[in-house]
């Protein structure tokens, strides 16, 4: 089974992904692989340069997440751009990596992807869980996590798709505003009901 883990930004996707770890399940994480595809001469570095200038390259001629971050989270149509060239590429290393893993002999798949509903990848997998927490929390995280003011914690949750509107298109939601030990008994009890354990 090919399970699709989303959620929004801050909510505890890479929380809920680790604890699959944990049990022996394989991510193939969308976040992971975004940043493969952009490494040092990959094509869709070059197609960022070309639109976006070498002001967004570090001295070492990679990419500055930092500052096309700042450029992208505060202009949609940039964003879009943005999307329309890295997300291809990560469509297709995702599949690869999916193929590879069950080459291996895997059953349970786990692909963690921010953006599941907001690019239409949900053909991609058969079940899917929604990391869920609420929109006040989810900023407070955010801002703690990667010391962003609220402004900026406000531009990035403002790019995705309201997480009340993700619930209802849940197969299963894992409410994460509680312990940790709260959030991996969810977890569990979704993976026994679907014979994943
Ligand atoms: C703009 C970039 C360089 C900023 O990098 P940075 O290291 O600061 O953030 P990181 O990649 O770790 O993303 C953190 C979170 O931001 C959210 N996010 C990232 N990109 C996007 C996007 N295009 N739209 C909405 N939310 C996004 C996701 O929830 C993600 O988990 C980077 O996010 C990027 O290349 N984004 C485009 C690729 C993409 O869509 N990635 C999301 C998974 S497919
Ligand atoms: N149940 C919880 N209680 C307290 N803090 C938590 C809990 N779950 C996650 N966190 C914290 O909240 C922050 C966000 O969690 P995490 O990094 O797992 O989110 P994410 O959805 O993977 O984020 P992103 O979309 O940016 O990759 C982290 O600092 C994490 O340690």
């Amino acid at each position: 089974m090919i399970i699709g883990l989303t959620g929004g930004i801050a909510s505890g996707k890479s929380t809920v992904s680790n604890m699959l770890k944990d049990v022996g399940i394989p991510i193939v994480d969308a976040d992971v692989t975004a940043r493969e595809v952009v490494e040092k001469g990959e094509p869709a570095l070059g197609k960022i340069i070309e639109l976006f200038g070498t002001e967004i390259l570090n001295t070492e001629g990679s990419l500055d997440r930092k500052k096309l971050g700042a450029i992208v989270f505060n202009d949609e149509k940039k964003r879009l751009t943005l999307n329309d060239i890295v997300h291809p590429a990560i469509r297709k290393r995702m599949l690869e990596k999916v193929e590879q893993l069950k080459q291996l002999g895997h059953e349970t798949i786990v692909m963690d992807i921010p953006l599941l509903f907001e690019s239409k990848l949900t053909y991609m997998v058969e079940k899917i869980i929604v990391v869920y927490i609420d929109p006040d929390l989810q900023k407070a995280r955010l801002q703690k996590r990667d010391q962003f003011s609220e402004d900026e914690a406000l531009a990035r949750i403002s790019a995705q798709m309201p997480l009340t509107e993700k619930i209802a298109l849940a197969d299963e939601v894992i409410h994460n505003d509680r312990s940790i030990d709260e959030t991996k008994e969810q977890l569990l009890t979704i993976l026994r009901k679907w014979n994943c354990l």
